[in-house]
C-alpha cells in the first residue's frame, strides 16, 4: 500500500531576513517516524489556500503546537496584549483543516495550540494566562535554552476510563510535559474531555461521534515519541488510523 499523507498547517515565521512557512521538526519527525506517514506542510497563506483541494489529496491531519495564540475574535473575545502573539493566516488554514477533517472522517491529531484550535473551531473558548487563575498550576514553558529541559515531563494528567485515549495509553495517571499559558475554557459542544490535570485544566479531548480518530492533547507527545511509551503509542495510534483511512479510500476506488 502507498504511504499515507498527512496535512500539517505551517506557522508564519520571520528569520534569516525572509518570511517562512515553517513547522518545527519535532512534529514532522514524529509524523514520519512515529506515525509512519508523509507529512505535508500546508502554507499559512490564509484564503489563498484551497483547503478542500488539500483535503481531497491527504489521508489525515496533524495540527501542531506553536508559540502564537488563536485570535480571540474567533471565540468572541476582544483582543488584549495578553492574548498575543498572533498568526491569523495559520488560524484560517488550521481551522479549515480541522473542520474539513472532521466532516470527511479524516483522522485528526491536534497538539497544544492544536487542541486549542480544535476547541475554537467547534465553538468553544480559551482562557489566557491560566497561571494567574485561582488554584491553577503554572503550565508555562520552563525558562531554559535546553530543549530536553523545556519539554521534560512535569505533571500527571488523569486519563478517563473508557475514553479513546485510555484505549491507547491506559486509564489513570500519565505523566506529561507542559508548555502553554492558554487552555480550554468553555468546552465546545462536540468535544468530550479525555484527560484532566490535577488543577482541573482540560488536557485532552476527542470529538463526539467522530467518524475517525479525532483527538486533541494539550501536552507534547511528539517530543518524546521515541523514548516515552504513551507518547509513542499516541503517534502509532494516529498512524494506524490514517493507514486504515487510506486503505478504506483505496477499496472504495477499486470497487467503483
Ligand atoms: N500558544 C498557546 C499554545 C502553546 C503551544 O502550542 N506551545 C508550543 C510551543 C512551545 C515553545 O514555546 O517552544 C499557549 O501558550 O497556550
Amino acid at each position: 500500500m502507498m504511504k499515507p499523507i498527512v496535512a500539517v498547517p505551517a506557522d508564519n515565521r520571520h528569520f534569516e531576513g525572509y518570511d517562512w512557512h515553517a513547522s518545527p521538526n519535532q512534529y514532522i519527525s514524529a509524523a514520519a517516524e512515529g506515525a509512519g506517514v508523509i507529512p505535508l506542510i500546508v502554507p499559512a497563506l490564509d484564503a489563498l489556500i484551497d483547503v478542500d483541494a488539500v483535503l481531497d489529496r491527504v489521508d489525515g491531519v496533524l495540527i501542531t503546537g506553536s508559540r502564537t495564540n488563536v485570535h480571540p475574535s474567533l471565540y468572541g473575545e476582544k483582543e488584549t496584549p495578553e492574548h498575543g502573539p498572533f498568526d491569523p493566516a495559520r488560524d484560517t488554514v488550521s481551522l479549515a483543516l480541522i473542520h474539513g477533517a472532521i466532516e470527511r472522517g479524516l483522522p485528526l491529531l491536534a497538539i497544544c495550540r492544536g487542541i486549542q484550535e480544535l476547541n475554537v473551531a467547534l465553538g468553544g473558548t480559551l482562557a489566557t494566562e491560566i497561571q494567574t487563575l485561582p488554584e491553577r498550576m503554572d503550565h508555562r514553558k520552563p525558562v531554559t535554552e535546553i530543549a530536553d529541559e523545556a519539554f521534560a515531563v512535569r505533571h500527571p494528567v488523569q486519563v478517563k476510563e473508557g475514553s479513546c485515549l485510555a484505549g491507547i495509553v491506559g486509564a489513570g495517571a500519565v505523566s506529561v510535559n507542559s508548555l502553554h499559558r492558554q487552555a480550554i475554557s468553555a468546552l465546545a459542544p462536540r468535544l468530550t474531555v479525555e484527560a484532566v490535570a490535577d488543577d482541573g485544566t482540560i488536557e485532552a479531548v476527542s470529538v463526539i461521534d467522530a467518524k475517525a480518530f479525532a483527538v486533541g492533547v494539550q501536552w507534547h507527545p511528539e517530543y518524546w515519541f521515541r523514548t516515552d511509551q504513551p507518547s509513542g503509542a499516541i503517534f502509532r495510534a494516529f498512524g494506524e488510523a490514517v493507514r486504515s483511512r487510506l486503505s478504506f479510500a483505496h477499496r472504495l476506488k477499486v470497487s467503483a
